[in-house]
């Protein structure tokens, strides 16, 4: 069988949970072959973020280029772009290359309250790569930003998909994380709601979740699979990736991407 392959556009955690690490080991597990382009520097850890370096912007043009020239791109993931200078560069070489795919993680703060995208930068963003996105996978919080609108009810999270709809993104995954009674997620693709019910599992170690699941959603694309079943494979990923979270740090935990694991669920095979 001919190798898939998928390209991360984000940032690097250093302690591996999150960004381009939690990606890379998600394209890995799901037998996808992972390539990178790096947007920014974090010196993070289960902790918290110590320290954020922006990738120059001609540099990040030149990592897409340098991908798209040469190897196949069966889907693309953007997670943290941080400033305006990044989302142009991307908007540039991903207008011009134009892959089949890209699912869009808005990634606008971290779990320990750091700010990813700079406040500035949240309305480039909508404007440029949300009309982009095959799908977009905002947590509650990013979807009351791009929505200005609080979620606090299904029936929130179903009218937030719909508005984020309107805005471009042909299929909109409103996540659930952050909701006290479940982590029940809603898939909106213009037509219908689906919900990917799911209790709450009772973990502190749950670092980069976000960017494991728009991960695993971009190789489940890569690999053929249709928006809806690439989203209910993702989330079976997710969840096992959770039930097996590592507790490690002194903070909150990073998720486990382990091959075997996957393989015994049926998932990958
Ligand atoms: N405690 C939990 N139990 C079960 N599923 C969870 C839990 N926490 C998060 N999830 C699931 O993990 C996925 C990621 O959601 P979440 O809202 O945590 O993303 P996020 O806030 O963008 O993550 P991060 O920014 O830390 O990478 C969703 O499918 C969500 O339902
Ligand atoms: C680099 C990076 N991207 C995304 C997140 C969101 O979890 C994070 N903590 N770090």
């Amino acid at each position: 069988m001919k190798i898939k392959t998928a390209l991360t556009i984000a940032g690097s955690d250093s302690s591996g949970g999150a960004g381009i690490q939690a990606d890379l080991k998600t394209f890995s597990a799901h037998g996808v072959y992972g390539m990178s382009v790096i947007t920014a520097i974090t010196a993070q850890n289960t902790q918290g973020i110590l320290g954020i370096q922006d990738v120059d912007p001609d540099i990040i043009e030149k990592q897409i280029k340098a991908i798209f020239d040469d190897l196949p791109v069966n889907s693309v993931k953007i997670g943290m772009v941080s400033q305006i200078e990044t989302i142009q560069a991307i908007y540039n070489q991903l207008t011009r290359y134009q892959p089949k795919f890209i699912v869009l993680d808005p990634v606008m703060i971290s779990k320990s309250g750091h700010h990813l995208l700079k406040p500035k930068s949240i309305q480039t963003l909508i404007k440029f790569l949300l009309p982009l996105a095959t799908i977009i996978t905002p947590n509650l919080p990013e979807a009351e930003v791009i929505t200005q609108k609080k979620i606090h009810t299904y029936q929130d999270m179903e009218e937030a998909a719909n508005k984020i709809y309107t805005m471009g993104a042909k299929n909109v995954f409103i996540k659930g994380g952050h909701r006290k009674e479940d982590a029940t997620d809603i898939l909106y693709d213009g037509q219908k709601f689906i919900y990917f019910k799911q209790q709450r599992i009772d973990t502190q170690n749950t670092h980069g979740t976000g960017c494991t699941l728009s991960s695993a959603i971009a190789a489940n694309l890569a690999l053929g699979f249709p928006i809806e079943k690439a989203v209910e494979n993702a989330k079976k990923y997710i969840t096992i990736a959770i039930n097996h979270s590592l507790d490690i740090g002194k903070g909150v935990g990073p998720t486990h991407h382990f091959y075997e694991l996957y393989q015994k669920s049926g998932i990958i095979n």
